[in-house]
């Protein structure tokens, strides 16, 4: 697949100090990509740069195809950016307000804003004032203001900043959607692990201004299980026989084993005649991998500009 941005060789010095370090990093269409990192190691410079808010000391961005090194306003008019608590008019509704976005852009027709209104789930609402909206309804109007211009790269910075659980979930559907329908690639940055881990499809994390991993999250990755059935002691024995890894737990046993060996084990387990209570995916929570990738690096707790 082809890349909708690469960061290539990215750096950034400024005095004496390397504050962004020969970063490569490409980001694909309808995937949403997450930007984590300690505080302090680079994630607003990195985003400044991809925004043109500021210049690179080397290297390049590529937006579709477009270098900003070279082509500065071509490329930026592929790119929809959402800041925290995006700034809208309380006392208009929000098709006011989308309209008057509209308008920093050539040719945004009416058509493409009730498309993005719908994109947003906002048609029942849109002629409120904004001011009677909740939160999450005022973040996804920002997402359907920076969706106007059909870009191609979607950056969110703290996009669900006081969102619940329940809310971040809902942002994610709708992100996810317009991902694969518009054929957008988004990044997220945010100093919030759970809601990176909700959000993404993929994390890269930065430290010191480098890029030190990156960690797909897909679900079939999972490579231990908890399993629990009785009686306890013959649910070793049988794992061990069919050449899995086996660890005893206080209840059950943690096995090393793929997604797709599952159903056979648990077959297994039933045709020798146990009961099986328990089979749980045990993934490394994306804290515990953090820590070890940052060498135990604080997570951001604050994120300033
Ligand atoms: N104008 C500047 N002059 C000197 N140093 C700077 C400047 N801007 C940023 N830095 C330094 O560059 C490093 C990276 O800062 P940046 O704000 O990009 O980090 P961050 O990952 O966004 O951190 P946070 O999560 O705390 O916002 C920090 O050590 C910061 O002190």
């Amino acid at each position: 697949m082809k890349p909708v941005v690469e960061l290539k060789n990215l750096s950034k010095t400024i005095g004496k100090k390397k504050i962004i370090d020969d970063l490569n990093l490409s980001l694909y269409p309808g995937q949403i990509t997450g930007f984590l990192g300690p505080n302090g190691a680079g994630k607003t410079t990195t985003i400044r740069m991809m925004v043109g808010l500021m210049k690179q000391s080397g290297g390049d961005v590529i937006i579709d195809g477009v270098s900003l090194r070279d082509n500065f306003e071509e490329g930026l008019s592929k790119v929809g950016v959402i800041v925290e608590n995006p700034e809208m008019y309380k006392f208009m509704s929000g098709y006011k307000n989308l309209l008057h976005f509209s308008r920093m852009h050539k040719g945004i027709t009416k058509e493409r804003i009730d498309d993005v209104v719908r994109q947003v789930g906002l048609q029942n609402r849109i002629h409120e004032k904004v001011g009677t909206y909740s939160l999450g309804m005022r973040q996804r109007l920002g997402l359907a203001q920076a969706l106007l211009h059909r870009p191609k790269f979607l950056i969110l910075d703290e996009p669900t900043n006081g969102l619940d659980p329940a809310g971040i979930r809902e942002f994610r559907n709708y992100l996810r959607r317009i991902a694969e329908n518009e054929g957008v690639s988004v990044f997220v940055s945010s100093h919030m692990l759970s809601e990176i881990e909700l959000m993404c499809d993929r994390i890269a994390v930065i430290q010191n201004g480098k890029l030190i991993g990156i960690r797909e999250m897909s679900d079939a990755e999972q490579s231990f299980y908890y399993i629990e059935a009785t009686p306890k002691e013959q649910v070793q024995q049988i794992l061990v026989n069919e050449g899995f890894a086996v660890s005893p737990l206080k209840e059950g046993y943690l096995v090393q084993a793929q997604q797709q060996q599952i159903p056979g084990v648990v077959q297994s387990l039933i045709a020798e005649g146990l009961q099986v209570y328990a089979v749980q995916p045990q993934r490394k929570t994306l804290e515990d991998e953090f820590l070890e990738m940052t060498g135990g690096g604080q997570i951001a707790q604050s994120h300033t500009k």
